[in-house]
């Protein structure tokens, strides 16, 4: 079931967030500007639209696979968090991956995708040590590689 969500547009052109096909995670967002990111570069866009999300709710920004499998373009904070209170322009900064070539892209591009989730908050306990574990401290590769996967040893 849809979540309803109270929208502002602070940019009176632009569509509001849009989903492609029914029952799509990411609702599509857009620049307000004009923009030209060298290789390597970053810009920080405005979408134009800002939102009440229900208590208990955050909007994720997400970057677009298209966009990076076309131009490389991705978000250098990807996800950016849309807090619950948060009431400003939601806004996306953009980061071109391409070593070659800009990436341009014109007011009223889709350049990113919300998406709402339902989200918890802790209330954080502090204890002298934790439960134990299968995994225990063991992170950061310490299963091994794909092929290696089950293999117990912690091969490299
Ligand atoms: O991609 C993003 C990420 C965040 N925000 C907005 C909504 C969010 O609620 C607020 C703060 O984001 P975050 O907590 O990630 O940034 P911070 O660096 O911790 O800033 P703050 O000190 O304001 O929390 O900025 C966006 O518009 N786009
Ligand atoms: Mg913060």
């Amino acid at each position: 079931m849809p979540v309803d969500v109270l929208i502002t547009r602070l940019d009176p052109d632009v569509p509001l967030p849009g989903y492609a096909h029914p029952g799509d995670a990411g609702a599509d967002l857009v620049t307000t500007s004009d923009v030209s990111i060298a290789p390597g570069e970053r810009a920080m866009v405005g979408t134009g639209i800002a939102i009440a999300l229900p208590a208990g709710y955050a909007a994720f920004v997400h970057p677009r696979s298209g966009l990076a499998h076309r131009l490389g373009v991705s978000i250098v904070n990807t996800p950016g968090t849309v807090d619950a209170g948060y009431r400003g322009e939601i806004k996306v900064v953009l980061v071109n991956h391409d070593l070659r070539e800009p990436a341009v892209f014109a007011r009223g591009d889709r350049i990113a995708q919300l998406v709402l989730q339902r989200v918890e908050q802790a209330r954080f306990h502090e204890v002298e040590r934790l439960p134990g574990s299968a995994r225990g401290d063991g992170g950061y590769g310490s299963t091994g590689t794909a092929s290696q996967a089950g293999d117990s040893a912690g091969g490299r």
